[in-house]
């Protein structure tokens, strides 16, 4: 198993690197690339915790041989928020990189799974897409928005609101990942109910949770920890599915089926070919519907930009 993280150097692509190199199955082959000229010392001081997934560190000149043969790529590549900004600020920044590092996907390793992190993740998803698709290379099963941090939040902040053990706490998140777009459906949490006070107050935290990280930080950039632990969690599932393992389910934003918009998160069953089956969402209650509504217009013109910008 080969996975090639793009961004490796910065925040997330640190966090998420170390949690690879002591998770990855014994004998996988961990590709860390970056722009930045400290990523080889990165890959090195990873070699040496002792288990056994060998790092290579690759710089900007080395796009190539980082991603070939790769079996996952997992983007983390690109500017993060400042207080005041929202992620919608960020495409004009980083819709370029996202486009540059898949069109070194398409040449190098058309078959990967690819996890994209790199904000806006409404947008540069149809990027990423666009551009295989261009290449006649695009396999709508095999290209994922990592959305994994919203339920990772909804998970602990349920859990801290009601009492439950968080290892059991499961909360759905759909829609897009910035604002009101990210839906975490309270209404399906297994085992409790909420109020609808606590539905208006914890769906906004929720919403708002990468903000809340943004501010606290004060300038010093976004959620780079949890967002490690989430891409980590999210890759983990992937091999899950490519090793073949049964009932991997997970959700992401993927060019699925709800109907909702082009691009939407849901829960899929992944395996050998990444997505191997579209899961339906379930049943809304009326303020997750109307939250829903309330949303598509928003969520639909963050996937037309992305769209535009690889055809107009
Ligand atoms: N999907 C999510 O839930 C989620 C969560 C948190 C952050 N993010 C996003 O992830 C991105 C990265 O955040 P961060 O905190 O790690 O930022 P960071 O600034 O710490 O790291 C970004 C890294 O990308 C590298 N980079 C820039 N251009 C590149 C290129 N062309 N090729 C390869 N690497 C390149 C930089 O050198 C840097 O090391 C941001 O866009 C942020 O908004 C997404
Ligand atoms: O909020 C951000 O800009 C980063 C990320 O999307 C998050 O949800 O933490």
């Amino acid at each position: 198993m080969k996975v090639t993280v793009l961004g490796a150097a910065g925040g997330i692509g640190q966090a998420l690197s170390l949690l690879l190199k002591t998770q990855l199955p014994a004998g996988s082959e961990l590709s860390l690339y970056d722009v930045a000229p400290v990523v080889p010392g990165v890959a090195v001081d990873l070699s040496h915790i002792p288990t056994a997934v060998s790092v290579e560190g690759y710089g900007k000149e080395d796009l190539d041989t980082a991603l070939a043969g790769a079996d996952i790529v997992v983007i983390p590549a690109g500017m993060p928020r400042k207080p005041g900004m929202d992620r919608a600020d960020l495409f004009a920044v980083n819709a370029g990189i996202i486009k540059t590092l898949a069109e070194g996907i398409v040449k190098n390793c058309p078959k990967a799974l690819v996890g994209v992190i790199t904000n806006p993740v409404n947008g540069t998803v149809p990027i990423v897409a666009e551009v295989f698709k261009k290449a006649g290379t695009y396999e709508a099963n095999r290209v994922f928005g990592v959305t994994t941090l919203d339920v990772i939040r909804s998970e602990a902040f349920v859990a801290e609101l009601k009492g439950l053990n968080v290892a059991e706490t499961n909360v759905p998140v759909i829609g897009g990942h910035s604002g009101t777009t990210i839906l975490p459906l309270l209404s399906q949490v297994e085992g409790v109910e909420f109020s609808d006070e606590e539905v208006a107050a914890l769906t906004p935290r929720i919403q708002n949770a990468g903000t809340e990280v943004v501010n606290a930080k004060a300038g010093g950039g976004s959620a780079t920890l949890s967002m490690g632990a989430a891409a980590a969690r999210f890759c983990l599932s992937l091999i899950k599915g490519l090793q073949g393992e049964a009932n991997v389910i997970d959700y992401a934003y993927v060019e699925g089926n709800t109907g909702d918009a082009q691009y939407f998160a849901q829960p899929v069953r992944l395996g050998k070919n990444g997505v191997e089956e579209y899961l339906p969402y379930g049943e809304l209650s009326a303020f997750e519907q109307k939250a829903k509504d309330d949303m598509l217009a928003t969520l639909n013109k963050d996937i037309q930009e992305g769209v535009d910008f690889i055809n107009q």
